[in-house]
């Protein structure tokens, strides 16, 4: 069996068609445009790729985009002063911080200062009550742009097994949250787990977030499942050239696409779903701010 390759990128590309069409009915309806805000703080260099990239696809659909860039020193009181000022201006309908942030800045602190109708990484405490409670909530990209490539391959999930590696605040247990929605039957692993392969090997639907370079073999992944692979690993590629690097997720894709019924690529799958998920998050929280009817199809 060779696996259909789940096509994050033009998916994604799909869903900020959908997106670009609700900013423009905001503009010309109503005379608004959504805006999002990005705070990084320090200089890492993939934050950085990801920062620009998601300020370039906001404009590319019509947002204003504001990008707030801090040196690594900045004190807790700056961001969170920062964090209020967008917090009360009406420009402002999305406000992300990038993560992992400094060691010195209290992380939680920070995302709970956002005000839950901006937070559109749904990581703020009051939107992870909503969603594990089934209450309408701003839901975490990632895990909200595999939800849709799964909805889209399976049409409905119900009754499926379900095993989600890592339980992350941002991936893995939101994830499980969205699934279980879905009335899947679900199983978080985590590096405590015993015989993972065993229990990656009962599941219909795999979701692979742990952040280590193809951790998961062919051989654990049970014939014809549906494989998501999150995780987002840069290694050495000398076979490119000397210094050469390339991206590879958490499942060896290769073997994997060998026993799965489906599966997502890296680069070119749930990466490029979670920026379109994070613009469509800004047009739904900019439609919840303006009391508008808020877009279907693209939230949970
Ligand atoms: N494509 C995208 O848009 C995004 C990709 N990512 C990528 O996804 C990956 C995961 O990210 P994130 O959730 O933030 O990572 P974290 O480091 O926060 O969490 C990793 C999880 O994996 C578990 N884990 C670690 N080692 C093992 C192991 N040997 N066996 C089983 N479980 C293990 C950890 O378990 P324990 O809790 O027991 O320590 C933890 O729960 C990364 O590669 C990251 O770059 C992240 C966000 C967005
Ligand atoms: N507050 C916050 N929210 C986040 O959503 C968040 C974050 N912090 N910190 C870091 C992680 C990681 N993340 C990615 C987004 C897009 C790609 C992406 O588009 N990846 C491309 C490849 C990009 C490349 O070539 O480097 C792809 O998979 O095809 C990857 C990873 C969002 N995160």
């Amino acid at each position: 069996m060779t696996a259909t390759i789940i096509d994050g990128k033009a998916f994604a590309a799909k869903v900020r068609e959908q997106v670009a069409g609700h900013v423009s009915r905001l503009k010309e309806e109503h005379g608004i445009t959504p805006g999002l805000a990005v705070v990084l703080v320090g200089e890492d260099p993939a934050s950085q790729v990801y920062v620009r990239s998601k300020g370039k696809q906001a404009v590319e659909v019509g947002m204003n985009s504001y990008e707030h860039k801090l040196d690594a020193e900045t004190s807790e009181a700056d961001l969170l002063a920062l964090i209020d000022q967008l917090n009360n201006d009406p420009a402002v309908h999305g406000i992300l911080v990038q993560l992992p942030l400094p060691a010195h800045l209290d992380s939680d602190l920070v995302i709970n200062a956002i005000d839950p109708a901006k937070d559109v990484d749904g990581f703020h405490i009051s939107n992870v009550g909503l969603l594990g409670t089934g209450q309408k909530s701003m839901v975490p990209c990632t895990p909200l742009g595999c939800l849709m490539m799964l909805r889209d391959h399976h049409g409905s999930l119900s009754g499926m097994n379900a095993v989600v590696v890592g339980r992350s605040n941002i991936v893995g247990k939101p994830m499980a949250q969205l699934l279980l929605g879905d009335s899947c039957t679900v199983t978080i692993a985590h590096s405590r787990t015993k015989d993972l392969p065993e229990v990656v090997r009962r599941a219909d639907i795999v979701v692979a977030a742990v952040g280590r370079p193809e951790m998961v073999p062919g051989d654990w992944i049970k014939e014809g499942a549906t494989v998501i692979d999150v995780g987002i690993n840069r290694i050495d590629a000398p076979e490119k050239g000397e210094g050469k690097t390339r991206l590879v997720g958490d499942v060896a894709f290769s073997d994997a696409s060998k026993v799965a019924g489906a599966i997502t690529p890296v680069p070119g799958g749930v990466g490029p779903m979670t920026i379109a998920c994070l613009l469509a998050n800004t047009v739904t929280a900019c439609c919840r701010a303006n009391g508008l009817p808020e877009p279907t199809g693209l939230t949970a």
